[in-house]
């Protein structure tokens, strides 16, 4: 059910299609906009969200920092 929140077509345009671009700031290839941690919208919910969110996800983002260098 998580899994298909995050390939909701009435809430992502063309959910199958592979456009990490989607997530940045529009008109910048800079800057990631999007609320991960669904304080503001649940769009998907990688780590979860509310009371047991993953409690490393500010590690899983560093780590995806590092990984993109
Ligand atoms: C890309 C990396 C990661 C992803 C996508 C991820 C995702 C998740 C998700 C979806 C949950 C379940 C949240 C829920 O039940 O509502 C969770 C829980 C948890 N994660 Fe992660 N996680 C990641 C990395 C890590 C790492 C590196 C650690 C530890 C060093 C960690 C520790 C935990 C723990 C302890 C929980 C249980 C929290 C609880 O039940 O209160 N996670 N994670």
């Amino acid at each position: 059910m998580v899994g298909e929140m995050g390939l909701d077509p009435n809430v992502w345009e063309d959910p199958m299609e592979f456009r990490p671009e989607r997530f940045l700031v529009e008109g910048s290839d800079k800057g990631v906009d999007f609320d991960i941690i669904g304080s503001k919208e649940i769009k998907m919910m990688s780590f979860g969200a509310g009371r047991r969110i993953c409690p490393a996800f500010a590690l899983a983002y560093a780590s995806f920092g590092i990984l993109c260098l």
